[in-house]
């Protein structure tokens, strides 16, 4: 029988993300039941593209096992809004983990929320389409404009991975301080990509080969274009943008660089434009070269200029002195320029993407719905 502090967990999207999180949820499920055995945590939905798993006498399936568990099940797909009847139904408090990029899932948020399931997620396509959805999304939840028996949503991966960016955010302008300016390197997979090709110092690989190796990090997008043509930055931004203040429409309602070879914007899918982007590696060579003459090296950056609105995505030119020149790996940094702190920015900084680091924001939001409802 489930107890009170029974908590029924779904979870959608097990890739790189995905994967993680399950190790995580094994890990935070014995060390929440062990600080108190009335905790209990149990997986009664894994759902992939074309699988799905439930538990059907709510005990809950084995996490460890339930990827394997998965693969083996040849039942047809229920629909979305089945699922979430199926989850609806579960006797006690249900938390919905999406961990895919999926738009139509991110569209079904308010409708989720209103039967009273929580949602974590690194997902962003939710909170940066338009913006009706955003409202949507807030009127419908507990931690939002919602009813207490409505669900919670939290989403920290969504911006800089595990990183505490949007929950330093939050708390900036929930204590009254006046966010002026946000600024930094966004995307894990554009840090990576020019911290490798083009190093502080000279030397690097080829632009295309380190595009690949990004994607076999789990860096990138599940579609590495997302993140090349910068749209994966301007989500951040819009994000960021909303819970600063700003009513952004959408992450295309403002400038936005894109390094996808013109002649390979009709690519038909990832791997055809992963195949031809060594043609173009010449391109990015010459930029390489005319940012050495001055000194220079390029990074992708975006910010927010709060007082006059915008928002800006796109290649700049740094010193090698500079912070931004000076990051490593994934790294992410994300400067917040407010009344409070003045001249001197609050700085958060560190790896900004892969599975394990994102997984561990959305296990840290997770743990937060479960404070809520306990
Ligand atoms: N990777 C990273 O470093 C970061 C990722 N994120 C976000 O996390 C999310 C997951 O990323 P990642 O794990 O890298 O992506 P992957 O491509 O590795 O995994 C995506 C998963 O989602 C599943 N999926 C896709 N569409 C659907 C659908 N309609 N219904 C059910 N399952 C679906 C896929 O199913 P199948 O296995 O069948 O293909 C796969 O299991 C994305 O939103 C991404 O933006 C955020 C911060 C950092
Ligand atoms: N593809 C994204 C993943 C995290 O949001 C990135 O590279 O930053
Ligand atoms: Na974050």
């Amino acid at each position: 029988m489930p107890g009170p502090t029974t908590m029924f967990i779904g979870v959608i999207g097990v890739g790189g993300v995905g994967k993680a999180f399950l190790g995580q949820l094994e890990q935070l499920r014995l060390r929440l039941s062990k600080a108190n055995p009335a905790i209990d945590l149990r997986l009664i939905l894994l759902r992939r593209s074309n699988k799905q798993l439930f538990s059907e006498s709510w005990q809950g399936v084995s996490i460890k096992d339930a990827v394997s568990e998965l693969d083996k099940v040849n039942t047809p797909l229920l629909s979305l809004q089945e699922t979430f009847d199926y989850l609806a139904t579960a006797p006690g408090k249900v938390v919905l983990v999406d961990n895919t990029s999926d738009q139509t899932l991110a569209n079904s948020y308010p409708v989720i929320l209103r039967k009273g399931i929580s949602i974590v997620t690194p997902n962003k396509k939710a909170f940066s389409g338009n913006f009706e959805l955003w409202s949507d999304i807030f009127k419908a939840a507990a931690n939002g404009t919602g009813s207490p028996s409505d669900g919670y949503v939290f989403h920290e991966s969504s911006v800089g991975a595990g990183l505490p960016v949007i929950s330093t955010l939050k708390e900036l302008v929930e204590t009254g301080d006046e966010v002026t300016k946000i600024e930094g390197v966004f995307s894990g997979t554009m840090s990576f990509l020019f911290n490798s090709f083009m190093p502080v110092g000279g030397g690097g690989g080829k632009f295309s080969a380190e595009v690949k190796k990004a994607k076999e990090l789990g860096f990138t997008e599940p579609d590495p274009r997302d993140d090349l043509n910068g749209l994966d930055v301007a989500r951040k931004l819009t994000i960021l943008a909303r819970l600063a203040g700003l009513k952004v429409q959408s992450p295309t309602s403002f400038p936005v660089e894109s390094l996808i070879p013109k002649e390979l914007e009709s690519c038909n899918s990832g791997d055809e434009f992963l195949q031809k982007l060594p043609e173009f590696d010449n391109q990015m060579e010459e930029l390489k070269a005319s940012a050495a003459k001055e000194g220079k090296v390029v990074r992708f950056v975006g910010s927010i200029d709060v007082p006059s609105q915008a928002v800006k995505v796109g290649l700049e030119k740094f010193d090698a002195s500079h912070p931004i020149a000076a990051l490593k790996g994934s790294d992410n940094i994300i400067n917040f320029y407010t009344q409070r702190y003045g001249s001197n920015p609050l700085i958060v900084q560190g790896a900004g993407a892969g599975g394990e680091v994102t997984a561990m924001g959305v296990t840290g939001d997770l743990l937060k719905v479960i404070r809520q409802l306990q």
